[in-house]
C-alpha cells in the first residue's frame, strides 16, 4: 500500500514509525497518509483531464474535516447524503456549488438547508421525493437543480449489501419509469433539470458493470434529448473498488476511457462520486494485542479494537490484511483477531494465519481508510479511536480520541 511500508522490521506511514504515533496517541488509532490520499485523488484528476469534470468525493467513506478540507483545496466537491454531511462539507470549506445531494429519504428540513446553501444538484430518488422538492423549493421562492437517480438494473457483482443499481434495490427510479418522471419534472414548479445520476454499487472490481451502466446512461441521455430534455451533467456515481487482498480493480483511467468514449453528440460535464478509492488504501487501523487465548479448537488474539471501531469484517465478512507493526521471527498461528465487544461477531480477522504476536504488540489492519472510522460506533460504551494524518515526517491528530464525557454528552438523569 502506497505510503505504508517497512523500513527494516518496522512499519512506517510515510516517514513516521507507527510505534512513534501510538506512543504519543495510544491505540486503537486510525492513521492516514496524506501522500496516499493526494495520489488517489490526483489519479482521477489526471484520468479525466481535458473534460469538464467535477470530482464530488463521497464523504460517507470518510468525513473527517481535515481530509475534506484537503481534498476541497485540491478542487474536490462532495457527494452528501444527509444534512449532517452537508454541514460537515461546508464547514470544511467545500463550496456549495460543488456539492451534490443523494439519498432516498431527504427530509423537508434537509431540502431547505441544501436549497439555502445553493448546492449544485439534488439527486432525486423517487417520484414522491420529486414532488416534495418541488413543493419545498416553491415555498421558498427558489428553484432546485435536479438530476433523477436512474436505477439501470445492472448487476455490479459486489456484496449484496452494497449493491445499489439492481431492480430489487431501494435506490433510484427504475429506468423504465425514468422518462415519464423527467417529463413530469420538466413541468413541475420549483424544479430545474440539470443532470442524470446513477450509482450502481460499491467495491466494484470488474469493468463490465461500469460499461453496462454507462451504456444505459448514455442511451437514456440520448432518449431524453430526443424528447426535448437536455442535461448538462452526467453524474456517474462512485463505486470503484480497491485492493484489500488480491483484487485487481480497474484504474480511474480505464473507467474514464469507458465514460469519455461514449459521449459523442452529448454536451455534458461528468460528475464522479468516488469514496473508497480515494481513502480506502490511504488508512490503517492500529490495535494493540491484549491477550492470547488458545482453546482446543482455535487461537484468539484479543485486541483493543473491535467491531465498534471497524465493522466491515463483522457486517460484510470483509477481508482486511493484517500487518505486524514490528516484524517478528517465528511462526504465526491460524486463528481470529477479535475485539473486546460482547458479540461473537466481533472480529477483525477470522480463520487466517496471524502474524506472531504477544500481548503489547501492535497490529495494523490494512486498507481501513474508507468506511472505517465513518461507521464506528460507541457500542459497549467504547470511545471512538483517534484519527491521525501523516505528512512526510510529521503527524497530526485530526480527531481526538473520544473521552468518557463525550460518551454521555446530551444525556441527563430526569
Ligand atoms: C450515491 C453514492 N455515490 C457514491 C458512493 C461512493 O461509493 P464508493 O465509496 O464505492 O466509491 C456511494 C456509496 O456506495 C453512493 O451511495
Ligand atoms: N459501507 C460499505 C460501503 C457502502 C457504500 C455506501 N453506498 C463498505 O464498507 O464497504
Amino acid at each position: 500500500m502506497n505510503g505504508f511500508e517497512y523500513k527494516g522490521h518496522e512499519l512506517f506511514v510515510e516517514d513516521v514509525p507507527v510505534r512513534k504515533i501510538v506512543s504519543s496517541v495510544d491505540s486503537p488509532v486510525y492513521i492516514y497518509s496524506e501522500k496516499a490520499l493526494r495520489e488517489a485523488y490526483s489519479s482521477y484528476q489526471e484520468a479525466f483531464q481535458g473534460h469538464r469534470t467535477l470530482i464530488a468525493y463521497a464523504m460517507k467513506a470518510n468525513g473527517n474535516l481535515q481530509i475534506l478540507s484537503m481534498l476541497g483545496k485540491m478542487g474536490s466537491g462532495a457527494d452528501v447524503v444527509s444534512g449532517g454531511e452537508l454541514f460537515r462539507a461546508r464547514r470544511a470549506g467545500i463550496p456549495s456549488d460543488r456539492i451534490v445531494f443523494a439519498g432516498v429519504g431527504k427530509t423537508d428540513g434537509e431540502m431547505r438547508e441544501a436549497i439555502d446553501a445553493g448546492i449544485l444538484m439534488f439527486n432525486v430518488e423517487s417520484s414522491m421525493e420529486l414532488d416534495r422538492l418541488s413543493r419545498v423549493a416553491s415555498s421558498m421562492g427558489k428553484v432546485a437543480p435536479v438530476a433523477l437517480r436512474v436505477n439501470p438494473d445492472v448487476d455490479p457483482k459486489t456484496h449484496p449489501y452494497i449493491s445499489t443499481g439492481m431492480k430489487k434495490s431501494k435506490f433510484g427510479i427504475p429506468v423504465d419509469q425514468a422518462l415519464e418522471e423527467y417529463r413530469r419534472a420538466a413541468r413541475l414548479p420549483g424544479i430545474r433539470i440539470v443532470g442524470i445520476h446513477q450509482h450502481i454499487g460499491s467495491q466494484l472490481t470488474e469493468i463490465s458493470p461500469f460499461r453496462d451502466a454507462f451504456d444505459r446512461m448514455v442511451a437514456f441521455a440520448r432518449l431524453l434529448k430526443e424528447n426535448g430534455i437536455e442535461v448538462s451533467w452526467l453524474d456517474v456515481g462512485g463505486g470503484l473498488g480497491i485492493r484489500y487482498g488480491n483484487e485487481k480493480p480497474p484504474t480511474p483511467r480505464e473507467v474514464a476511457h469507458e465514460i469519455l468514449s461514449r459521449l459523442e453528440g452529448l454536451n455534458v460535464g461528468i460528475i464522479l462520486e468516488p469514496g473508497r478509492s480515494i481513502v480506502g488504501n490511504a488508512g490503517i487501523l492500529v490495535t494493540e494485542v491484549q491477550y492470547l487465548k488458545e482453546t482446543s479448537v482455535k487461537m484468539f488474539y484479543i485486541a483493543d479494537a473491535g467491531m465498534n471501531d471497524l465493522i466491515r469484517p463483522s457486517l460484510y465478512g470483509a477481508f482486511h490484511d493484517l500487518w505486524p507493526v514490528v516484524k517478528k521471527t517465528g511462526a504465526g498461528k491460524k486463528g481470529d483477531l477479535v475485539g473486546p465487544v460482547c458479540e461473537t461477531g466481533d472480529f477483525l480477522v477470522q480463520d487466517r494465519e496471524l502474524p506472531p504476536a504477544e500481548p503489547g504488540d501492535l497490529l495494523a489492519v490494512m486498507s481501513a481508510g474508507a468506511y472505517g472510522f465513518a461507521m464506528a460506533s460507541n457500542y459497549n460504551a467504547r470511545p471512538r479511536p483517534a484519527e491521525v494524518l501523516v505528512s512526510g515526517d510529521r503527524f497530526s491528530v485530526i480527531r481526538a480520541r473520544e473521552t468518557y464525557e463525550d460518551l454521555i454528552r446530551g444525556e441527563g438523569i430526569v
